[in-house]
């Protein structure tokens, strides 16, 4: 077959230059008014919405991949998922240390211009609001729900409204979890009560590691992982769930949970650079407005404080660590297992 012809490619125009490199147009210019740093205000950010793009990219990739209703082992799937999410983590990392760049901008620089900004504000940042949907903040846990309504215009709304309405990465890897092999079928699995069984030996082993002060972890454990229907109701991750999660943490040195605990670990991390990137940003706002009210009609950094506190995704996996035992007290797993969880 002949080869079709195409144009040569021209660097500006395979980068729309045109439209991106025009695309800053200052409110003081408008208005007449001096004020050097608002190039810098624009450029900034600008900056984050198209590292905000790749993000959502990236993670709207992954959430495709764990849309699959299984996921074999020896798919490339998973590695996949881990390599994107850590793409995810490297680009957080820039985005945070941007705000050295934005803290140049010094109070005094930003009254040159702050006024003309009203009522707009970062609150207003659609896809930041997405890249939080996607990976599993709802709009129940949303700290101040009403700006939310308030500030967005009808159309931003549906935006955001759609990314919450589709299944986040929270549910779809509770639902990964809950289907992983090695750790369900055989009744080793489940809890009877007679010190028999993988879960039993466990909280044996785990209530005489606790101290006294810390006994009060026992009645958790047994309503994360042994008793379900005591299981609390408002948690985003199963029972099952979580079972698998703590096996994978715990016996993450076995060949087959390598990537599935990789890819635990890094959602973590997700999690870790977002509250970063929210501390990052507080503390510049602190600077540079102190304790004034924001543009966009919130208490400023008391409204991103409570927010960065309650926006955490994936807090109830973080906080399985409570539940770990050191390696020399583990149940020893069967030989079927160590087998299943082997490269061959
Ligand atoms: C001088 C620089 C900045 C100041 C003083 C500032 C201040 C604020 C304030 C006060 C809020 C709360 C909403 C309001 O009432 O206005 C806010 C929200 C926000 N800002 Fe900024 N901001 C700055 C730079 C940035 C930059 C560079 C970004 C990057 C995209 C950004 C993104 C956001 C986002 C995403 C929110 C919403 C956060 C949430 O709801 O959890 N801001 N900002
Ligand atoms: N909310 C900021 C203003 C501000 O930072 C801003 C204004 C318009 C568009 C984006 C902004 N950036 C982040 O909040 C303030 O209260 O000064």
């Amino acid at each position: 077959m002949e080869k079709k012809e195409r144009a040569p490619v021209y660097y500006s125009e395979y980068l729309q230059l045109q439209k991106i490199l025009n695309a800053q147009e200052p409110e003081s210019a408008k208005e007449g008014i001096r004020a050097d740093d608002e190039m810098l205000f624009i450029i900034i950010h600008q900056t984050y919405e198209l590292w905000f793009k790749q993000i959502l990219h990236e993670l709207s990739l992954v959430r495709d991949i764990f849309k699959q209703p299984s996921i074999p082992n020896n798919a490339p799937d998973i590695y996949n998922t881990v390599h994107r999410l850590n793409r995810v983590c490297r680009i957080l990392e820039i985005a945070v240390s941007q705000m050295n760049v934005m803290e140049t901008m010094t109070p005094l620089d930003f009254l040159d211009f702050r006024d003309l900004l009203r009522p707009a504000s970062g609150f207003q940042s659609i896809q930041f609001k997405m890249i939080e949907a996607t990976l599993g903040l709802s709009y129940d846990q949303r700290h101040g729900k009403g700006y939310y309504l308030s500030q967005l215009n009808p159309y931003d709304i549906e935006l955001v409204k759609k990314a919450e309405s589709e299944q986040s990465i929270l549910v779809l890897v509770n639902q990964w979890l809950e289907r992983m092999p090695y750790v369900q079928d055989d009744p080793y699995w489940k809890h009877n009560g007679d010190n028999n069984s993988f879960w039993d030996k466990y909280y044996e082993v785990y209530k005489n590691s606790l101290s006294e002060v810390e006994m009060a972890n026992l009645s958790a454990f047994e309503k994360l992982f042994i008793n379900d229907k005591d299981y609390p109701a408002e948690r985003r991750f199963s029972a099952q769930a979580n079972r698998s999660a703590l096996f994978i943490m715990l016996y993450r040195d076995h060949p087959l949970l390598h990537l599935p605990y990789e890819l635990l670990n890094t959602l973590l991390e997700v999690d870790e650079l977002m509250a970063m990137w929210r501390y990052r940003h507080i503390h510049m706002v602190q600077r540079t407005i102190g304790k004034r009210v924001g543009t966009g009609g919130s208490t400023g950094a008391e409204y991103l404080r409570a927010a960065a506190d309650s926006h955490y995704v994936f807090k109830e996996l973080a906080e399985l660590t409570s539940f770990l035992l050191p390696r020399n007290l583990l149940p020893a797993l069967p030989e079927k297992v160590i087998k299943e969880l082997s490269y061959n």
